[in-house]
């Protein structure tokens, strides 16, 4: 449990400080049950696992002592396998379920110190949530139905057409405005489901595994078109999932839980590159490494000033799977050229290092895996 955040802290997990945080969560505590405040509070209790915790008291920690930043603009995604407390942490947020202990704060306003009225507009305005039985109104129309969040805050009838029109054509529905849900398909009321979020102009979407009824192919599309919003317009998003695809594609951060705690909370290529145990490495186990992880693991200084000069170019964040291709078809180590300057190299070696996993040891060993200065910059080629 850390101390007190406030709005103008530097964010915590993994990364740099930034822009104040979204949501930040600090010791929160959900325990469902008979006397279930005394929980966090006792030292003894809540160092229980879950069966002795229910067995000597008949409660469940659904969430247990969980800290973590929502950052601005960011996809953050709560993952975890059915159970570990997902929809949980993530209710408590605006407190759709009300939390035990700790605090939540959006934008540094105390969650759980607002009052019925705060917590309607929070939920109406700020933080709107995108869940997987729409709730779509079955004798609405598609444009009623997205309309309908700008009904209950009172905007005029003309007004919330015209925002629902633009929203509904912005989510891939235009010329099915008039049509009711029930001559939808189900990734198409999903649609209608995002649109109605959408609608409120909310400044973080709460998504609580909203694709995972949807057929595989339908699921693709809209997580494409959840990264697409989400590159438009810079949103920020908290999205559960049980499905660690899902999350490795749309996570800028994914916090990974297991019976109410957060096990390991960092990128994508930190949680696979660098599981914080045998669980998070058991749980990434099958992920293709070399989709996830980008050249900077495999990169090592230019060995000469030719070497920083010559071979083909890949950007810094390029997928070590791209990088294997370049180098493959030009038979030389790629550089890695960071608006023109070579900032290393990667070479066949060091790509299968990560492909078959050993490069996190050998990161570790030399941590300071830094390039030196190589040689004059180069803008020669574009890198891929
Ligand atoms: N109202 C409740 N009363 C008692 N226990 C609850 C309640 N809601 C959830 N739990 C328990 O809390 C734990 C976490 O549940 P939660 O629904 O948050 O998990 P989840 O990770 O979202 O699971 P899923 O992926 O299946 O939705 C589970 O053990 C669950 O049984």
């Amino acid at each position: 449990m850390g101390t007190a955040t406030t709005a103008t802290t530097a964010t915590t997990g993994t990364g740099t400080a930034g822009p104040a945080p979204v949501f930040s969560v600090d010791g929160l505590w959900k325990v469902f049950g008979p006397k279930a405040d005394r929980v966090p509070g006792d030292p003894e209790l809540a160092a229980l696992d879950p069966a002795e915790l229910r067995s000597r008291t008949g409660c469940t920690a659904a969430v247990r002592d969980v800290s973590f930043d929502v950052r601005r603009g960011e996809v953050f995604v709560v993952m975890g396998l059915s159970g570990s407390g997902k929809s949980t942490l993530v209710r408590c947020l605006t407190r759709l379920i009300e939390p035990t202990a700790g605090s939540v704060a959006i934008d540094g306003e105390d969650v759980r110190a607002m009052d019925r009225a705060r917590l309607r507009a929070l939920r109406r305005h700020r933080a709107a949530m995108v869940f997987q039985h729409f709730g779509l109104l079955p004798h609405r129309t598609v444009l009623d139905n997205v309309a309908y969040g700008l009904e209950i805050q009172g905007v005029g009838r003309a007004e919330r057409r015209e925002r629902a029109a633009e929203v509904v054509a912005k989510v891939g529905l235009e010329g099915m405005e008039q049509r009711r849900p029930a001559q939808l398909s189900g990734g198409q009321r999903q649609r209608v489901g995002l649109a109605r979020a959408l609608a409120v102009d909310p400044e973080v979407l709460l998504f609580d595994e909203p694709f995972s009824a949807l057929d595989p192919i339908v699921r693709r599309d809209m997580q494409e078109e959840v990264v697409r919003l989400h590159r438009e317009e810079g949103r920020t998003m908290v999205f559960i999932t049980h499905d660690l695809s899902e999350a490795l594609k749309l996570g800028d951060r994914i916090a990974l839980m297991r019976d109410g705690r957060v096990v390991q909370l960092g990128t994508p290529e930190e949680i696979v590159g660098s599981p914080a145990d045998d669980y998070v490495r058991a749980f990434v186990r099958d992920v293709p490494r070399e989709q996830v992880m980008t050249v900077r693991t495999a990169m090592r200084p230019a060995a000469s000033a030719e070497e920083a000069g010559s071979g083909p170019a890949v950007r810094p964040d390029a997928t070590v799977s791209e990088a294997i291709e370049a180098v493959a078809r030009a038979g030389a180590p790629a550089r890695v050229l960071d608006e023109g300057r070579c900032l290393g190299v990667v070479d066949s070696e060091a790509l299968l290092d990560v492909v078959a996993g050993v490069s996190a040891a050998a990161a570790e060993a030399a941590p300071a895996r830094r390039p030196e200065p190589a040689g004059p910059a180069t803008t020669s080629g574009e890198p891929i």
